[in-house]
């Protein structure tokens, strides 16, 4: 698996007559779980939506190098899985289902997908409710489905924005060793304002309150 280096170079995101984030820089480690913190409105989502390329900095530049080579890339939602807030599933379906959208995205033809996704809730620990609908599953849970989504589509970048934001503490400390887990593998990324989450990851960047008019 290619390993990936996130840097942000001196950015800054313009929306209208709002500059966010004015001149922000930073490293993103591979093989790290790594918490972006700032208050709200600070642009941690902002962040996480540039390292995708959904979002290109008006200044500065958002790049990927590529650790064995040295290559250096521009951001693509090709190289990413998004552990989205409030895990985002879709709760007539079934948990392998929705595991299944993460290989089945990344183009593996079905049995292989569900070999994929069985194997990827084995490893967040739900094995025995792969059939359940996801409806009758709780946020922890839930939350667990989704990292096991983007576990199975085998990014080599996984961004989570506020993954914790509706759980208790215990499912919580699940949900960092999982994520500490997948960043084996993986360049983990969470936004976040949770404590628990921020002192269980490898390290943080802050993001102070950087705005300014245009
Ligand atoms: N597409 C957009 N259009 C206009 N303004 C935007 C857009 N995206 C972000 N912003 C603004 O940029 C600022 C940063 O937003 P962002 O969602 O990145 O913050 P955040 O730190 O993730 O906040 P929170 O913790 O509340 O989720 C906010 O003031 C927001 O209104």
């Amino acid at each position: 698996m290619r390993q990936l280096e996130v840097r942000f170079d001196s950015v800054s995101f313009a929306f209208g007559d709002r500059v966010v984030l004015d001149g922000f820089s930073a490293v993103l480690h591979p093989g790290q779980v790594g918490a972006l913190v700032g208050p709200s409105g600070s642009g941690k989502s902002t962040l996480l939506n540039a390292v995708s390329g959904f979002v290109a900095p008006s200044a500065g530049a958002v790049s990927l190098r590529r650790v064995d080579d040295g290559t250096v890339t521009g951001p693509s939602p090709e190289l990413v899985a998004w552990v989205p807030q409030g895990a985002n599933c879709l709760g007539a379906r079934s948990a392998l289902d929705n595991v299944m959208l993460g290989p089945l995205g990344d183009g593996q033809p079905l049995p292989a997908a569900r070999r994929t996704a069985h194997d990827a809730l084995d490893r967040v620990g739900l094995a025995d409710r792969a059939s359940s609908l996801a409806r009758t599953l709780s946020g922890g849970e839930l939350q667990r489905v989704s990292l096991a989504r983007a576990l199975a589509s085998s990014k080599p970048i996984i961004l989570a924005d506020e993954p914790t934001s509706s759980l208790d503490a215990a499912s919580t400390e699940v949900v960092a060793a999982l994520l500490h887990s997948l960043s084996v593998d993986a360049t983990v990324v969470v936004a976040t304002h949770d404590p628990l989450l921020i002192a269980a990851a490898s390290y943080a960047v802050d993001i102070r309150r950087r705005s300014r008019a245009a």
